[in-house]
């Protein structure tokens, strides 16, 4: 799992989107956060572990991961929009899928990080904020591989879309 080389390549995807949406002055933080709580609650619903009124199966695997992944793009971003993408010990747990009540602390955990990152702008929260993210991925069964391969794989998805006009 090469942290380094996602935030190069979120580094470059960022800066392309920036360029083509005429932004490049502008500070998109505030904007970002909330796309990562919007992600977080989509990827929160794929999952339905809070979802106690229903007994609907969770949507598949690649969907969750999908979804997951589209959260780490913001993750990446925030950190480099906050100056905090040099640090090189970033690290993904070994997968140990958890259900139910203990997904929910895991979202529930990733959100306040969230929210301390936007009040406090810290390195430190921001790595909180990293490892309740990393320790979610870990916790929905994905492997610093999953995320690696579907990062890429989102990541060339998105420069699509921005060439087909999205
Ligand atoms: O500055 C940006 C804006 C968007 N995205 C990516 C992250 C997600 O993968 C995707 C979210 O797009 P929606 O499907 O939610 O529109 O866009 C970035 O990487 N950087």
């Amino acid at each position: 799992m090469n942290f380094t080389r996602l935030f190069e390549m979120q580094k470059a995807l960022d800066a392309h989107i920036e360029h083509s949406r005429g932004l490049k002055s502008e500070n998109l933080l505030e904007r970002k956060i909330l796309a990562f709580h919007v992600e977080a609650g989509e990827l929160a619903n794929e999952t339905r572990c809070f979802k106690f009124w229903s007994s609907k199966a969770p949507s598949s695997r690649s969907v969750i991961l999908e979804e997951y992944v589209d959260g780490i793009h913001f993750l990446l971003s925030i950190g480099i929009e906050l100056g905090f993408d040099d640090e090189a010990a970033y690290a993904f747990p070994e997968p140990a899928e958890e259900k139910g009540e203990d997904l929910v602390k895991r979202f529930i955990t990733v959100t306040e990080a969230l929210e301390e990152v936007r009040r406090h702008k810290s390195k430190n929260a921001y790595k909180q904020l990293f490892e309740s993210c990393t320790a979610l991925g870990s916790a929905l069964g994905f492997s610093g591989n999953d995320v690696e391969q579907a990062y890429l794989e989102k990541n060339e998805v998105n420069y699509e879309r921005q060439r087909k006009g999205y």
